[in-house]
């Protein structure tokens, strides 16, 4: 026998009721994640709801004569027509929701195209443990973009009135281990959509890239990684405007709700096209660490809210040396056990990049990374001239390896998070 959609879908939603806790007779089972337990309806149980001001009766009936279940609904009658059809609309869109907040968010790759396999996309769960909380940026831009998801997860009606396909694409830029991949995984979580990664490398031509799209489907996050790479170096058997084409073309409307996403470590090297408002809604920054991430990520990894070396490490960021979030991450799980030789640890490789910067620069072996310093005959970063800035950068790094790092102890004390970090977003 065919299973009752609507049925199934009220049955979920009286369950999802806070009233059902309160009820004399609900039974306990675990559901498929081993770690939840729900509550559900014992038979011929009775349950008040209330919507719009109305309240609706519905009542569990098992029929012994063909042993099927139902479940009644009551209302009065001067509120049926008024409130009816908004309330089976609200019991559509809560269970929809509740489907999305159970679904196991899964990982899909494309494989090499052989014939032989029914299909190119592989699927594994998704168990990646980042989330929104555990990512490490500045909190108003986080802030922003939390809202930012939730309100495209709220306009269907808007895009559909404004004949545009209900989809948005963000651009995830900045160095590497700066947080784009982690950030990823932290969208799919927080909008439970499945992940689908195109690797371009492994397509044959424009028309498999296609292919590919019409088999995925809604609610999913595509991904491309890397998209400068492969803009730049030609390094696919896709031709640029098959790319572009899969950025904003008609081919990428199939499967409306859904997100793509796209990192590069530099925008510098892309074409302005590729990254044309349409094609691109959202740019967001992934800085290098500064003193800001940095006390975020001791009090994380650490346990650390405040410590003596704190200083120090500051004003070595404020010469311009600069590490990934990656490595100080890196740096301080190896040290856990000893959050002190973790932080001389961090200052030591801080040096160690300024160093290397002075050094380059000294030496005229060109530019460094992307945030490197002005070349010769301009202003520095902090508007110093660049042979004065190396002076004073030799000066830090002479005074710091003479000066004695002892300190052992450290205050727990709560710190102001500085929200003046140089990360944004734009539309
Ligand atoms: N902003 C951040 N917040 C929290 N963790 C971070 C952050 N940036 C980096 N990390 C940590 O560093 C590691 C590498 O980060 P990730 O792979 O996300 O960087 P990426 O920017 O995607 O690098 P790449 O450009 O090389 O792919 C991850 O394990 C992550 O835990």
């Amino acid at each position: 026998m065919q299973e009752n959609q609507l049925y199934r879908k009220v049955y979920a939603y009286l369950n999802s009721l806070p009233s059902v806790e309160d009820s004399d007779f609900a039974n306990l089972l675990s559901s498929s994640k081993s770690t939840e337990i729900s509550l559900v309806l014992d038979e011929n149980q009775t349950i008040i709801d209330q919507f719009l001001g109305a309240r609706v009766h519905w009542k569990t009936e098992n029929c012994e004569r063909n042993g099927t279940k139902s479940l009644v609904m009551k209302i009065r009658k001067n509120d049926k027509r008024r409130i009816l059809v908004p309330y089976l609309q609200h019991i559509h869109q809560t269970f929809d929701e509740i489907e999305q907040k159970r679904k196991e968010v899964r990982l899909f790759v494309n494989a090499e195209n052989e014939p032989q396999r029914n299909g190119r996309w592989r699927s594994t769960p998704f168990t990646h443990p980042a989330t929104m909380e555990t990512i490490v940026m500045d909190a108003d831009l986080k802030t922003r973009i939390k809202s930012d998801l939730e309100n495209f997860l709220k306009s269907r009606q808007y895009y559909h009135r404004l004949g545009r396909v209900w989809k948005r694409s963000y651009l995830l830029y900045g160095s590497a281990g700066t947080g784009k991949s982690t950030f990823i995984a932290a969208m799919a979580k927080f909008l439970s959509y499945d992940i689908y990664e195109i690797n371009l490398h492994k397509l044959q031509n424009d028309a498999d890239l296609k292919y590919l799209l019409l088999q995925t489907t809604k609610k999913s996050i595509l991904v491309i990684e890397d998209l400068d790479r492969y803009l730049d170096e030609k390094s696919t058997a896709l031709s640029l405007s098959g790319i572009l084409n899969f950025m904003d073309g008609i081919f990428s409307c199939c499967g409306e709700e859904r997100l793509m996403v796209f990192t590069m470590n530099s925008k510098d090297t892309v074409g302005a096209c590729a990254l044309r408002p349409g094609r691109i809604d959202v740019h967001i920054n992934f800085p290098l660490c500064d003193f800001t991430a940095f006390k975020v990520l001791a009090n994380s990894h650490l346990g650390l809210k405040d410590h003596k070396l704190f200083q120090q490490v500051e004003d070595i960021f404020q010469t311009g040396a600069v590490l990934s979030p990656a490595e100080i991450c890196e740096i301080m799980i190896s040290n856990r056990g000893s959050p002190s030789r973790a932080l001389k640890t961090v200052i030591t490789a801080l040096q160690g990049n300024l160093a290397s910067r002075v050094g380059r620069r000294l030496s005229g072996s060109g530019p460094g990374p992307e945030d490197e310093l002005d070349g010769p005959g301009k202003e520095g970063q902090n508007g110093i001239h660049p042979m004065k800035e190396i002076k004073n950068l030799y000066g830090l790094l002479r005074a710091r390896s003479s000066r004695k790092a002892s300190i052992d102890k450290f205050d727990i004390d709560p710190i102001e998070r500085d929200n003046s970090g140089s990360t944004h977003t734009h539309e």
